[in-house]
Order: C-alpha cells, then structure tokens, then sequence
C-alpha cells in the first residue's frame, strides 16, 4: 500500500520545535538554548529534574477543583486578575472556551486563596508550592544558561529577578472542557479563528512575563504563530516534559535578540484538555531595560527602559492579541537625526 497524500485543510504547518535536553554537556547547552529561544522563542526541554510525583500532585488537584459543581468554583472567583475565571480573559473583553485558576506564587497569597479553592487548603497550598518551587528553580537553570550563551558578564542577570522574594511570578491552571458542536448554529455562537476546526481556547498572544514554563495533559490544542504569516504551528502535548517560551520581559532584556512568541490554545471537541502554565517573572519595582553587553552601535537600544509595574500596567490595559513591547519600542530613525545634531543620515534605496 502506497503513502496517502498529505491534505492540508487548515492553515497549519509541520515545524520541528527545538528540543533541549537538560543532561546533555554544558559545553553545548548555552549555545543551544539561545539559538532555540532566537529562531523559535520555544522550546521542549526533556530530563528537566522535575519529580512526576510534584508533576501528577497538582494535575490532581486541578482535576479535583475542576470537577467540583460550577457554584461552588465561583466561590473562588471572579478573577480580578486571581482566582477562578470561566470564559473571560482579562478585563477588555476577551472570552475563549475555558476556565482557569490564576494564582500569585507568593506562598502567603496561595495560602489565602486555597480557603476558597480547596476542602484541604493546606494540602493544596502544599502542592502548589512543591510545583512551584520546582519550576522555579529549571526556570532559573536555563536563564543561567541563557545568560552564559549571551556573554553576559553576570550570567545570574536573569534568574535574580526570578528568585527575588518580592518576585511577580504567576501560576495558571488552564481547563478546556471539550466543546461539542452540538447544532449548526454552533459556529456561530462560538468564535473560529479563520481556517481552524476547533474553537478557540485561549486566544492569541504572547506572555508579558520573562519565562514560561508549561506543561500540558495528552490533549493537543497548543499552536504557535513563527512568522505573522497567518501559519500555525501544532505543538505538540507531551505530559513528561515542559514546553518553555520567551516572554515579553525577555524580549526587552535581550534588545530583541530573543523573541517572545505569539501562541493560542483551541479547545478540543473530544477530550478535556489541562494546562499548567508557571510564568517567571520580576519584582513589579524592577527596571527592564537592555543588558549593556546587547547594546552597540549595529543593534543600538531597542525599548525604552520600563518597570515590570509599568508594563503590566499597560498588558492590563490593552485587549489579549494586542502587541505591548511596541508601545515601549524606540524608534532609532526617528532618534538619530535630532539627538545627534550635524550628523547626516543618508537613506539608501
Ligand atoms: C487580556 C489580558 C489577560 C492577561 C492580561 C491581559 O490584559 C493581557 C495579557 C494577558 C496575559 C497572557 C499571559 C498570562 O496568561 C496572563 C496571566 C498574563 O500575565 O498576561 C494573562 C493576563 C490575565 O489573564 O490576567
Ligand atoms: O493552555 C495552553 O496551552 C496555553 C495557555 C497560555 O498561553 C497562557 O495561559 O498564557
Ligand atoms: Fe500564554
């Protein structure tokens, strides 16, 4: 029997997301990361030290807290931006296919808001901490391998942000529920990005914060935008390991050399889908600006220093696809001619 031909009905494209094994020599590893984060801003990182045990611990607990009748989870709600939200995704209007837990990592804060999550709060404060301690600490690892790869002078110039006490960093529980299409008035009361045959869970974006770490269950519905070209990229679910994404704040710290990449989630119409998303970010007092050593007159500063507050500020403020980095984006052009008196700038055609 011969190969089928290959039918392509959606607008999306077989791509080979990089994958980085975490025991594989040191001498290779920095190099590798930052040409993953340059040319894709995502990665699948494999041997990661996490425990199964601290992996399988909140996936159960997710399960459990999304089992429970619709009632009793918006007494943890409505997320403003914590707690549970169903449907709605931020404060501007934006509305996907399904529910989440949006937690601060501070243990205080998780501790407060497992009263309302959980008939064990200290077990599930317990276990979202063990998961978020453990995260926290391969967030840290590749940033450190990240900063070696750039030829930072202080290669922790990353993870200090991450590890600071007064850190922003946030946890996302994501639930899918699978949506059926029930009549065919369906596609109408559900939105459909253009070509796609599932609708959309979570609508395109790129994440604010410096790293992303996420881990899926087996049910497919990641997809990534490379080019702005109208493709999406599958990605696929792989529960064992972590699929890790540049943010924003890491864009900005690089002066763009890494990218943050754009990304969506569909629901699917057979299986629940779950993801838990940890996102590494500064104390909201920090200043985000280029690193020196990525600054020179080729590639002179990009953004406009900013702090973490200021910038969230602005996510908060703008709908979920919309682009924030350009709102802190120099425009060299415009710069050079005025701050640099008597300097001729000659424009090529
Ligand atoms: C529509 C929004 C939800 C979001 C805040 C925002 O105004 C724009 C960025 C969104 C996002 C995407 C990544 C993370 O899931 C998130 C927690 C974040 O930091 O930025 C969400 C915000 C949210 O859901 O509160
Ligand atoms: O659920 C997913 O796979 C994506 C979720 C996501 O992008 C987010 O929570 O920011
Ligand atoms: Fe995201």
């Amino acid at each position: 029997m011969g190969v089928p031909p290959v039918v392509r009905t959606k607008k999306t494209r077989a791509v080979g997301i990089p994958t980085i094994d975490m025991s594989s020599d040191e001498s290779v590893l920095p190099e590798s990361i930052v040409r993953a984060c340059e040319e894709y801003g995502i990665f699948k990182v494999v041997n990661h030290g996490v425990s199964k045990q601290v992996i399988s611990r909140l996936e159960e607990e997710g399960n459990c807290f999304f089992a429970k009748p619709a009632a009793e989870k918006r007494q943890a709600g409505p997320a403003s931006p914590f707690g549970y939200g169903s449907k709605n995704i931020g404060p501007n209007g934006d509305i996907g296919e399904l529910e989440y837990l949006l937690l601060h990592t501070n243990p205080l804060a998780i501790s407060d808001r497992s009263k309302s999550i959980s008939n064990d709060p200290t077990k599930f404060s317990c276990v979202v901490n063990d998961y978020i301690e453990a995260v926290r600490e391969l967030t840290c690892e590749i940033l450190d391998l990240v900063g070696e790869g750039l030829w930072i002078s202080d290669k922790f110039s990353f993870s200090r942000l991450i590890r600071d006490v007064q850190s922003d960093s946030l946890l996302r529980l994501n639930h899918y529920p699978p949506v059926k299409e029930r009549d065919p008035s369906f596609k109408q009361l559900h939105q459909y990005p253009t070509g796609a045959s599932n609708p959309v869970g979570f609508g395109e974006h790129s994440d604010p914060q410096i790293l992303t770490i996420l881990r899926s269950n087996d049910v497919a519905g990641l997809q990534i935008s490379l080019h702005d070209n109208g493709l999406w990229v599958p990605v696929p679910p792989d529960p064992n390991n972590f699929y890790v994404f540049v943010g924003d704040a890491l864009q900005a710290l690089t002066n763009g050399r890494l990218r943050s990449v754009r990304h969506r989630a569909l629901a699917n119409t057979v299986k629940p889908r779950m993801s838990m998303v940890y996102f590494g970010a500064p104390p909201l007092n920090a200043w985000i600006s280029p690193l020196p050593e990525l600054v020179s007159a080729e590639k002179p500063n990009q953004y406009k220093p900013f702090t973490w507050a200021q910038y969230k500020k602005a996510a908060y403020s703008l709908r979920l696809g919309d682009s924030r980095l350009n709102l802190f984006k120099i425009n060299n052009a415009d710069i050079l001619p005025s701050s640099t008196p008597g300097l001729l700038v000659l424009h090529e055609n």
